[in-house]
């Protein structure tokens, strides 16, 4: 387990981390998401101890880092600025950290062919491509059979297959018991990943929820409309006791209410539907009117960019979310 307890870092002026309190749990994936600069990567070198901070402490299993006689064996993680060694083989890489922290040798060979990098084990990885580098960086995660696991941003420029292979990876650790705690500013990767969602903005706590719970409250449904016979309908909805949203072009929303619902009063009625659609707005939309007050660097006049504190209308959820 990993325990944030008022966890606060200070760049100057710049307020990086705010007392963040949280627990990243074994056994399920954890999610920690936030907008660009909300302080995702400083929190976790915080965790790995490459950051010092102003104020706060940070626990892995009950003990500062530091206090971590071996701590390859205790915590593995794929930092985006983690850099190896580019001169020696993959091999040799793994083997130097190995030796450092009293591994095994045969470590090495197993989380090589763990990462599907045997075949490549005596080249140097500047020869690799983006997705053998993150594979490579995993391996060293992996190599101390750690049972807490950190993944800074895992899947920035990979393909899809490599995206997969990480996603899989996850949950399997998860699976076996493990912490893993997988930093993303991409909700929808989440959604497909992570079991607990930690989110912050500004380098505070905005969320610390399940993702069952996070989609059931996030993910709004509603039907849309639309009619040649505007004002009865809406006299019809109201009678009803519904009270729909206007979003423009001729379209009502409805929320609470089925798409049956609508269609009976409808034709009850004697009023004509041109459009009768179920809707759901995005977990991506969620995140970022959790997020929108947050972000650090945000671009203005954007007309596709939903307003503030409220979705982009009208749109289906393409969203694979789990259980929706
Ligand atoms: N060494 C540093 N010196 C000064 N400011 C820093 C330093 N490291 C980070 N910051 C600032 O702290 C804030 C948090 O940065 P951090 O990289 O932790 O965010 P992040 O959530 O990981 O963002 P991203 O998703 O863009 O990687 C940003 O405003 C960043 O500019």
């Amino acid at each position: 387990m990993i325990e944030l307890d008022g966890l606060t870092k200070r760049f100057g002026a710049k307020t990086a981390v705010d007392h963040l309190s949280c627990q990243v749990r074994p056994g399920v994936v954890t999610g920690f998401l936030g907008p660009n600069g909300a302080g995702k990567s400083t929190t976790m070198r915080m965790i790995l101890g490459l950051d010092h901070p102003t104020g706060g402490t940070v626990r892995i299993d009950g003990r500062h880092y530091r206090d971590l006689e071996e701590p390859l064996k205790y915590i593995g993680a794929l930092l985006e600025a983690r850099g190896l060694h580019g001169g020696r083989s993959a091999y040799h890489n793994l083997l130097c950290l190995a030796q450092a922290n009293r591994i095994p040798e045969s470590r090495v060979t197993a989380v090589l062919g763990l990462v599907g990098l045997s075949a490549v084990a005596k080249k140097k990885p500047k020869s690799f491509s983006m997705g053998m580098g993150q594979r490579l960086g995993i391996a060293a995660a992996l190599l101390g059979d750690p049972r807490i696991l950190m993944f800074d941003e895992p899947v920035n420029g990979l393909d899809p297959e490599g995206i997969h292979w990480i996603r899989n990876l996850m949950k399997a650790l998860a699976a076996d018991g493990r912490t893993v705690f997988v930093s993303s500013h991409l909700m929808s990767e989440m959604a497909l990943t992570a079991d607990h969602l930690i989110v912050i903005g500004q380098g505070k706590l905005l969320a610390d929820t399940s993702m069952a719970d996070f989609i059931q409250r996030n993910s709004r449904s509603y039907v849309r409309l639309r009619s040649p016979d505007r004002e009865r309908l809406l006299d019809a909805l109201a009678a009803g006791g519904l009270t729909p949203a206007d979003a423009g072009g001729g379209v009502l929303e409805v929320d609470g209410v089925s798409t049956e619902e609508v269609g009976e009063l409808a034709g009850r009625n004697g009023i004509t539907l041109h459009e009768l659609s179920a809707q759901r707005a995005s977990l991506e939309e969620a995140f970022m009117r959790m997020t929108a007050d947050a972000v650090e660097y945000q671009a203005h006049g954007d007309p596709a960019a939903p307003p503030p504190g409220r979705p982009r209308w009208g749109e289906t959820s393409g969203f694979p979310a789990k259980g929706v």
